[in-house]
């Protein structure tokens, strides 16, 4: 199995995310100390998602990455492959999501001397905790929203991203660095702006149980919040989402091509 997709997808992700994560702070309103975590867990998911994707299109139309250029896999292709590399990520990225959740839900700690300290003390702390008192199947609280929302979007975002790329690329040739740093911008936005709705609901997800569980499930969370805040409950943070995205995705997908071509 070619391996170097997993490996570009890795060293990419982590690029895009040292960008987002003033991003990702502010969102929640939150907190959250530190870039050794994130960075640890997007180089496995990244690299689940690009490396699955890739081998996916391998097994789907029989070319390897060096040979697409010249033989462009159809849309149909393009967006099979992005699920199924979306489907996977999904699962490895549920647990390491849940902590940051988690984490950035956390109020500030130091607000006032005396009061109490923070419920987790750190990632590892946080896992600790919810594999006590939540068991291993708490460490993947929400992961079914998670997969909801990676599955048909992970597709939108390659999609678009090759889209965009054969749009402003002639024919055989390889996509010049500002037509992959917009069309990886966009393919964020595009992907994102899908994404929101069932990112609301699956941070809801995670967030329950904490105390005691409100939500039977992903559809009772989803009426429950409609029924509560209106439509408008799943536009939530799409802005953000969305100035976010252009930049990590922009990054991610220079440094994935960059990376590919450098390795041959
Ligand atoms: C599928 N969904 C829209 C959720 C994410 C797509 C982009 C993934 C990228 N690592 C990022 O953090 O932006």
């Amino acid at each position: 199995m070619p391996v170097e997709e997993f490996v570009a997808g890795w060293i990419s992700g982590a690029l895009g995310l040292v960008l987002g994560h003033p991003f990702d702070t502010v969102k929640l309103l939150g907190f959250f100390k530190g870039m050794s975590f994130p960075i640890a867990s997007i180089a496995v998911v990244n690299s689940v998602l690009f490396g699955v994707y890739s081998n996916t299109l391998l097994v789907l139309t029989a070319t390897a990455h060096q040979e697409r250029r010249a033989q462009p896999p159809s849309y149909t292709h393009i967006f099979l492959a992005g699920c199924t590399g979306g489907f996977l990520q999904a699962y490895c990225l549920a647990p390491f999501d849940l902590i940051k959740v988690r984490l950035q839900n956390q109020t500030e700690p130091m607000a006032q001397p005396g009061s109490p300290p923070p419920q987790y003390r750190g990632p590892v702390h946080c896992a600790a905790s919810i594999f006590r008192e939540e068991g291993y199947r708490g460490l993947f609280r929400g992961a079914w929203a998670l997969m909801l929302r990676d599955t048909p979007t992970m597709g939108v975002y390659f999609l678009t991203y090759e889209g965009l790329c054969r749009q402003y690329t002639p024919e055989g040739q390889n996509p010049s660095s500002a037509t992959v740093l917009v069309a990886g911008g966009f393919a964020g936005i595009a992907s994102w702006v899908a994404a929101t709705p069932l990112d609301v609901i699956k941070s809801r997800m995670q967030m329950d149980g904490l105390r005691r569980r409100v939500y039977q499930g992903v559809l009772d969370c989803m009426v429950s919040s409609v029924r509560q805040e209106g439509l408008g409950v799943f536009f939530r943070g799409v802005t953000i989402n969305s100035a976010r995205a252009f930049p990590v995705n922009a990054v991610t997908f220079l440094s994935y091509e960059y990376l590919l071509r450098l390795w041959g």
